[in-house]
Order: structure tokens, then sequence, then C-alpha cells
């Protein structure tokens, strides 16, 4: 039986990120802050620094694991623990989840996932009376644990009530169950190549997809995989590389992307040619997105600004092309991102709505006549795609659809709805590898001004 006194921690291997793991989910699970603000920029965790990268990778990737999966954690540890997970020592219940992630689904030895657990609860002044529990309780997680799984086997645990609601009145039950299931596995590494897809594929150990993308099951900092430093490629799932290819031939064309950063679709825009505007009201996010660039090799104006109230001097008639890639719920990110489905709630969707319907007049008021808009969201949300863009069809006359057809997204028919808009789903291209399959959940429009 270990102490259940306070201990000073004694650093051993693989502590430290255990201990930052546990910071950050106490930081999404209890303070109501993304893992993008913990983990880049002026508010990340102080400890990441000193993290190696391997370190800084797997302590990413546990607390990945348990945001996606803190459903059925919940109902494994209530059924091995009499009491319920404890209530009066939060790094108790990190301890729990991150031991009982690291053996329900991490090449982690269980010994070693134990003993960092009761080591982190050891060195909490509050925990430390519960490292006997958290002890027995990870050892029968890793005799238990998977029966316990397959008793229930519903991933639909892993959805927030509210958002697996909308899913089956949107999507119907069974779809949404696909979606659940689809988010409840790990994502591959997606990334857009300048050149040369089949070469990167075969160094990476992964494949092009239909649509261009590589796709690798490969693990780990990317800052260390092959081409990055050089600037070959960037990291972009494979339905968020669509929206951007929508305009067409770009060449020597003025686009205007309206909400930029980090960069991914500007970055897509200056490759194939265009003479980009890159606009985003984050000082912090413009900041990434010259860097991107920068690493790139690729050219763009990049401003810090809100585009709804943005003027352009220069602008002369209007742009050829305006991307608005808007702030959105990201529930077809929850993959990628799992804290989304346990930050965000029914009543922020109204809020953005608002905020992406500002952002679609603008971007219709800055093209020219024959311009090309293409609005997307990396949601699952109706509100914030499809019935966005039929009400700015119904009140405008001069803007109209201009139909995506199934051969411009490698056809993908399932893809394409019947309007010809884009919609991607997290159970969209299914591969027997779950590593390798799935999409974000995207909605993209392509609209003409006349
Ligand atoms: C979905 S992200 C954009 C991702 C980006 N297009 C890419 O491909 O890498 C949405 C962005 O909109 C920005 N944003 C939100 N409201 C804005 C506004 N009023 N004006 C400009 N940018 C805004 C956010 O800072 C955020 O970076």
């Amino acid at each position: 039986m270990p102490s259940t006194r306070f201990a000073p921690p004694v650093e051993v291997p693989g502590l430290a990120a255990r201990r930052i793991a546990a910071d950050i989910l106490d930081g999404v699970l209890h303070k109501h802050r993304t893992l993008d603000e913990q983990l880049e920029g002026a508010a990340a965790h102080p400890g990441l620094k000193a993290l190696a990268d391997r370190d800084r990778a797997l302590m990413r990737r546990l607390v990945a694991t348990i945001l996606r999966r803190l459903g059925t954690l919940g109902h494994v540890l209530s059924r091995l623990l009499d009491r319920g997970i404890p209530t009066d020592a939060p790094r108790a219940q990190s301890a729990l989840l991150i031991g009982a992630a690291q053996i329900l689904w991490m090449d982690v030895p269980d010994h070693a996932a134990v003993d960092l657990s009761v080591r982190l609860v050891q060195s909490d002044r509050r925990a430390a009376k519960y490292a006997g529990l958290v002890n027995a309780v990870l050892r029968r997680c890793a005799r238990e644990g998977q029966p316990l799984i397959d008793e229930v086997r519903s991933e639909a645990l892993d959805i927030p009530p509210w958002l697996m609601t909308r899913w089956i009145a949107n999507y119907g039950e069974n779809t949404a169950k696909a979606i659940a299931t689809a988010i409840s596995h790990e994502p591959s590494l997606d990334l857009t190549v300048k050149a040369g897809a089949a070469q990167w594929a075969t160094r990476l150990h992964g494949e092009v997809l239909p649509t261009g993308t590589v796709r690798t099951a490969l693990q780990g900092p990317v800052t260390m995989l092959p081409g990055f430093s050089e600037g070959r490629w960037w990291v972009q799932d494979a339905a968020a590389a669509l929206p951007a290819r929508l305009f067409g031939d770009l060449q020597g064309r003025r686009v205007a992307d309206l909400c930029a950063a980090p960069g991914g679709k500007t970055a897509q825009l200056a490759q194939a040619g265009a003479e980009v505007t890159a606009i985003d009201r984050s000082p912090n996010r413009v900041a990434r997105l010259r860097d991107n660039l920068g690493r790139l090799s690729l050219g763009a104006r990049a401003l810090v600004a809100d585009a709804v109230e943005w003027q352009d001097d220069a602008a002369g008639s209007g742009f050829d092309g305006v991307l608005v890639d808007a702030p959105c719920s990201s529930t077809g990110t929850i993959r990628r991102h799992p804290d989304v489905a346990w930050l965000k709630q029914d009543s922020d969707i109204a809020a953005l709505t608002a905020l992406q319907k500002r952002l679609l007049q603008k971007a219709f008021a800055l093209l020219k006549p024959g311009g090309t808009l293409v609005y997307c969201t990396c949601s699952l949300e109706p509100e914030e795609g499809e019935h966005l863009v039929g009400a700015l069809l119904a009140s405008e006359a001069g803007v109209r659809r201009v139909p995506i057809g199934a051969a411009e997204v490698a056809g993908l028919e399932d893809i394409v709805t019947p309007a010809g808009d884009l919609r991607t789903l997290p159970c969209h291209l299914p591969h027997d590898d779950p590593r390798l399959s799935g999409l974000d959940g995207f909605y993209a429009a392509r609209l003409i001004k006349s």
C-alpha cells in the first residue's frame, strides 16, 4: 500500500508530463479554459517549456484521449469506486482519469500508469490521502476496465447529451451514432503538401487521399517530421483543405481571407497563386499565421483587424474572391479538439450565428461583381451553415449559389448536399484502420455576386 502522506514530488521520468496533463485537464474541466490557450501563447502552461518535444506530444495525446472518452471513463471509474470519484480533491480525479486512460487506450505499461498516478496524488496536499484508493482502483481498472467498456459499448456516452440530441435531430439516429463512433478514435495526421504528395506519403508512412491530402497515423511532434522545417507541408485536416479549392483558378486573383489565422487556408490560397489579404482579429493568431507562412515561404498581406469593421483602401472595385472561415461552435472538430465537447453549450450557437451573419454580409460587400464568395465553418450545426446561407440567398437578390459538383471533391458524392453545398461528417471517408478514417465536420457554400 503506497504512503498516503503528502510528499514533495520526486521527479521520475514521465511524471512532469502527467502533472502538466493533470493541470491542463483541471483547466478544461473546472476552469473553462480551452486546450489551445493552455498549450500555446502567453497563457500557456508554464511547465511546457521545460518538457522535451516527445513528452509534450505524449501529454497532449493523453489529455486528448481523456477528453475524447470522458463519458466512458466516468462509467468505468464509477463502477470501480464504491463512493464515486472523490470530489474534495481535483488532483485525485485527474490522477484516476490519467491512469485509466493510459491503461485502457495507450501504449504505457499498466504498472507505470498506476505508479505515476499514485505519485501525482501523493504530491498534492489535498489528494495525498487518496493514494491507496488510486492505487487499488487503477489496478482493478487494468483487470476489469475492458470488460466494463464492453458492457456499454456506446460511444454516445462520450458526447454531451445536448449535442447528441442535436445530431440525432439533424442527421438521424444512425448517422449521429456513426459520428460519435468516429469521434471516439484518435484522428490521423493530415498534411497539405506543396508538391509531390506520393513521395511525401511514402516518406511519412501514409497514403494520399483521393482529395490530395497526405494522411498518416504517425504520432509525436510534427516539428520533428521530415519536411516540416523545410516548409514542404502544413498540418490541415482533409476536409479543411476543401473550401479554399472551391475558387478554381486563383492565379493573379485578389482574394481576402477574412478569418485567416493560423493560416491553413491562407497558405492554400497563396500557394495557388492568389494575391492574398489575410485578416484576423486576434494578434496572437496573426503572429502564428505570419510564422507559418514564413516557414512555408509563402506570402500574404497579414492584418490584425475586425473583419466586420475593416475597410480596404486598396480594394478598388472589390476582391475577386472572399473566403470566410467563420468562428463557430467547432463541433465538427471534436476528434481533434475534444475539449470543445465539454466547453461549448447549446446557447453559444445563437451568439455565433449573429457574428457569422455579419461576416457573411461583409464578405459580400467586399466582392466585386462576378466575384466568388466561399463561406465555411467547421461546425456540424446547420444554423451555422445551411440556414445562414439559405437566409442570405433569400434576402439578397444579387447573390446566387454555384453548386459544388462531386467531381470537384474527388467524386465523393456523400459530402455534397442536394443543394450543392459541401457537408462533411466525421464518419465520412471510412477506412479499415480507424486511425486512417474520417474527416472533420465542415460546411462550405460557394456563392457568386451578380
Ligand atoms: C475557424 S478559425 C480560422 C481558421 C483559419 N481560416 C485556417 O484555416 O487556419 C476562425 C478565426 O476567426 C477569427 N475571428 C473571429 N472573429 C473575427 C472577426 N470579427 N474578424 C476577424 N477575425 C475574426 C478568430 O480569431 C479565428 O482565428
